[in-house]
């Protein structure tokens, strides 16, 4: 891994009304690195990832892409936001995939992977076409590029949202629970596509509340609540030995489908109960 990270987040701050969502969170997420976020219900992990794809403005901080500003220019000593064509061109760098897939439902699965390498990234469509084909093999669906979404299942749109997500060479990919909208049947099928991203060196955040998927799969794990990182370490310090009082209480919640967490270090209510 090389120091300079590919993404860095600092002292992000955002609100909505007077609910405060994010509240100062520092991450740096360097090239290569897989760094999952779990916590509570309503904690800002989902409006944490949809910051940094410029889905949602922050109040407050700055994040940084490979260096460069996001969301933001300076112009005439002023910060003042992105024309809408440098901002397009910021979001195509990351690769976003949603809970429930956002993929354009009259537009064949071939057509959902190939259009925004043409629109965003400008390339030919025949060399779109090579590129989508190749994604849809690596997540498996090299057979279904004519159909069409509704023809296919939760796991398999998902597939093909990573397929599209991935078409524009992203220098991050972003997941914001990837699984939580699909049945529990076809959860593994998508966990492993992007198992094997992570093992093909693919830099990434993922929210998840899949607590055994958000330890095999991370080298770093951010624990937040309230709008904070409270904790974050490797997936061993997170899960075999959680420092903070609420992170061993959430993981305590978890612990009947947290396969993994060891016994080691009892969580706090079964040390007090
Ligand atoms: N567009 C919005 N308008 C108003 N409030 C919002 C909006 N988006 C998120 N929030 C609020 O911000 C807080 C953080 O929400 P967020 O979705 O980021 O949490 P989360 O940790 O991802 O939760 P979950 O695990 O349930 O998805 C919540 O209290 C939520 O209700």
């Amino acid at each position: 891994m090389s120091d300079a990270p590919v993404l860095r987040i600092r002292n992000v701050r955002k609100q909505f009304g007077d609910h405060v969502a994010l509240d100062g969170v520092d991450l740096d997420v360097h090239e290569g690195e897989v760094v999952t976020v779990i916590g509570p219900s309503g904690s800002g992990k989902s409006t944490l990832v949809r910051c940094v794809h410029q889905l949602e403005s922050i109040d407050g901080g700055a994040m940084y892409l490979d260096g460069e500003l996001l969301g933001y220019e300076m112009r005439r000593g002023h910060l003042r936001p992105l024309p809408d064509r440098r901002l397009a061109a910021q979001r195509g760098r990351m690769g976003m995939v949603f809970q429930q897939f956002n993929l354009f439902a009259h537009w064949s699965v071939l057509r959902n992977v190939i259009e925004a390498q043409v629109t965003v990234h400008g390339r030919s469509p025949e060399e779109a076409r090579k590129e989508a084909l190749r994604l849809l093999e690596r997540v498996g669906l090299s057979g279904k590029a004519d159909a069409h979404p509704r023809m296919l299942s939760g796991g398999q749109q998902q597939r093909v949202a990573i397929a599209r997500a991935l078409a524009t060479n992203p220098r991050i990919m972003l997941f914001d629970e990837p699984t939580s909208a699909l049945d529990p049947e076809l959860v593994d099928e998508v966990l492993s596509v992007v198992l094997d991203l992570a093992r093909g060196g693919m830099t990434m955040i993922i929210v998840t509340h899949e607590m055994s998927f958000a330890r095999e799969v991370a080298d770093r794990c951010v624990f937040m609540e309230e709008g904070r990182v409270v904790e974050t370490g490797t997936p061993k310090e997170i899960f075999d030995n959680p420092a903070s009082p609420r992170l061993r209480a959430f993981l305590s919640r978890f612990s009947g489908r947290a396969a993994h967490i060891s016994d080691e270090r009892p969580l706090e209510e079964e040390t007090t109960s």
